[in-house]
């Protein structure tokens, strides 16, 4: 894949860090320069000049605070008037002294008060308070209470140094004081807290900086880009039939819930596969609304099994129960949604794809022992969704405003390519007949390589967030529409 966007754990990045450092290679020199002209460039953004600008340069204890002093440094020689407050007793004593000789004023964190009116008055708050040294457990101390002095007073615009100071840098966690960025300059690799919920919106933009690194070994969370689609796709060739592009039987819906099965196959046809097969109670309406869906059993290389069926539906369930047996027996890939997540065998494989929102996660855990509510699945999405690959062998798509995806081979992906307007009854129907297909589209190579059914199940959750966002760009979208946008917004894709 080409544009596939990766981030790596503290633990990689100061491992890569150790042989450069060993060398000479003034790795904070580059940070701190490379910080500065993004600061630079943000000031001018939004005051046309550097030239009076003034900067609150928020500083802790460590080389996070080193590289903001150094960047403060070169923003006072040029003209920005520069404050540092020093928010721990032990401070990075080479910035400081080059942010000194540069004409920069420093002043300890005495009087919270001061120090907050100073940062909610500057143009641009620098926040080198803590970087990959943090321990994830939220601002402690006398930066955790300057922090929330200056959200009370409303946050200024904050430039975060390598990532927001006191969030989850290796989890995205988001405990305690945390302080929110408009733009996060990270440097040597991207961090996967700066990619994962709930964090990665406290990240706001992000940009990278090369110093240079090699990390060792897989990257820890990736996320797929518009570029990566075409590589994944199933793109018919010329010579190809609708056996061999695929067929996708899906058992959803029932009297109580007949648009689900309207919209779940509303998302594998407009998806593109070789053919619908429908299992369930309401073929009448599925037809009505796609008479390219053939109704009743026969061969199909994947399934979708789930939405809007209940558990007790005995139809549905036996239906389920013949699909699972094909899972199992034959290897063929399956999505499982919804009512499915209940008939879930105790163990399936990674061509198994199980799509729960945060509810629906920590039922399933619960149902196999752990002690897990929705709250503790939404402030630890990755944890949650790795536990659940773990206990069930499936691959995991996590829903939610940015999707999780975990799956073998410690493949995880994060996708956050959808509006809030994608949270409406109807889209996750729509994300599983949409991923259904595509997995009926690469059945065999699933059957060969189990970790494609992680980046096909990223991939979904990326078609389908632009196809909300194409579908009525900055407004409110029905999960049909979705469904309705999806040729235009994969025919998009492949051509990127
Ligand atoms: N390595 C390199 O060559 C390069 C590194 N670079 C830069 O260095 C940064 C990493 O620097 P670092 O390792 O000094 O850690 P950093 O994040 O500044 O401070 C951590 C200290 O904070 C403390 N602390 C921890 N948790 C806390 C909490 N919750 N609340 C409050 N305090 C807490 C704890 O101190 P303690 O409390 O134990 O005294 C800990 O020691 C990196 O992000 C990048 O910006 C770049 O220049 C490129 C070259
Ligand atoms: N805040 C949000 N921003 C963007 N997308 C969201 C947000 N909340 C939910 N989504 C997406 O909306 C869809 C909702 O699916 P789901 O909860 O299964 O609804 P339903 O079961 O009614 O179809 C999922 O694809 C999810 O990732
Ligand atoms: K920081």
């Amino acid at each position: 894949m080409r544009n596939v966007l990766q981030t790596w754990t503290s633990a990689q990045v100061r491992a890569a860090e150790e042989p450069l450092l060993a060398a000479g290679v003034p790795l904070m020199g580059r940070a701190a320069f490379a910080l500065h002209v993004w600061v630079a460039d943000a000031l001018r953004d939004r005051r046309g000049t550097l030239t009076g600008a003034r900067v609150v340069v928020l500083v802790g204890p460590g080389n996070n605070g080193g590289d903001a002093l150094h960047a403060g440094a070169l923003l006072a020689r040029r003209g920005v008037e520069v404050h540092a407050v020093l928010t721990a007793d032990r401070v990075h004593q080479g910035g400081l002294t080059a942010l000194r000789a540069a004409g920069g004023r420093v002043l300890r964190l005495e009087r919270l008060e001061d120090a907050a009116a100073l940062a909610v008055g500057a143009d641009l708050v620098l926040d080198g308070v803590l970087g990959i040294g943090s321990d994830g457990s939220g601002l402690r101390g006398a930066a955790g209470a300057l922090v929330e002095a200056i959200v009370q007073r409303g946050r200024p615009y904050v430039v975060a140094v390598d990532v927001p100071s006191g969030l989850g840098v290796d989890d995205g966690r988001r405990e305690g004081v945390v302080l929110d960025a408009d733009l996060t300059v990270s440097f040597g690799t991207l961090k996967p807290g700066l990619v994962l919920p709930p964090g990665a919106r406290a990240a706001g933009r992000v940009e990278h900086v090369d110093l240079g690194l090699e990390p060792a070994g897989a990257p820890a969370v990736v996320r797929l880009e518009a570029a990566d689609v075409a590589d994944l796709w199933p793109v018919p060739a010329p010579d190809a039939h609708k056996y061999t592009r695929g067929v996708v039987g899906v058992v959803a819906g029932s009297r109580a819930y007949a648009g689900a099965a309207v919209l779940t196959t509303s998302g594998a046809v407009r998806a593109g596969v070789g053919m619908v097969r429908y299992l369930g109670d309401v073929a009448d309406l599925v037809v009505a609304a796609h008479p390219e869906v053939v109704v009743g059993h026969g061969r199909v290389q994947a399934w979708v099994f789930g939405p809007g069926v209940s558990p007790d539906d005995a139809g549905q369930r036996r239906r389920i129960e013949y699909a699972v047996q094909h899972v199992r027996e034959r290897g063929e890939p399956a999505v499982v949604d919804a009512g499915a997540l209940d008939l879930l065998p105790p163990h399936v494989g990674p061509h198994a794809v199980i799509t729960p929102h945060a509810g629906e996660l920590a039922r399933l855990l619960g149902q196999r022992g752990e002690a897990v509510d929705r709250a503790d699945v939404e402030a630890e999405p990755l944890r949650w969704a790795r536990r659940a690959h773990e206990l069930t062998g499936a691959t995991v798509l996590l829903k939610g405003s940015v999707t999780v995806v975990v799956g073998a081979r410690g493949a995880v992906y994060a996708q956050a390519d959808a509006p809030p307007w994608l949270a409406t009854a109807g889209a996750g129907d729509v994300l599983a007949g949409l991923l259904g297909a595509l997995l009926a589209g690469r059945a065999q190579a699933v059957q060969e390589d189990p970790s494609l059914a992680a980046a096909l199940a990223a991939a979904a959750a990326l078609v389908h967030g632009r196809a909300a966002h194409r579908a009525n760009p900055g407004g409110p979208v029905a999960a049909q529409a979705v469904a309705d946008a999806l040729p235009g917004t994969i025919a998009e894709l492949l051509g990127a």
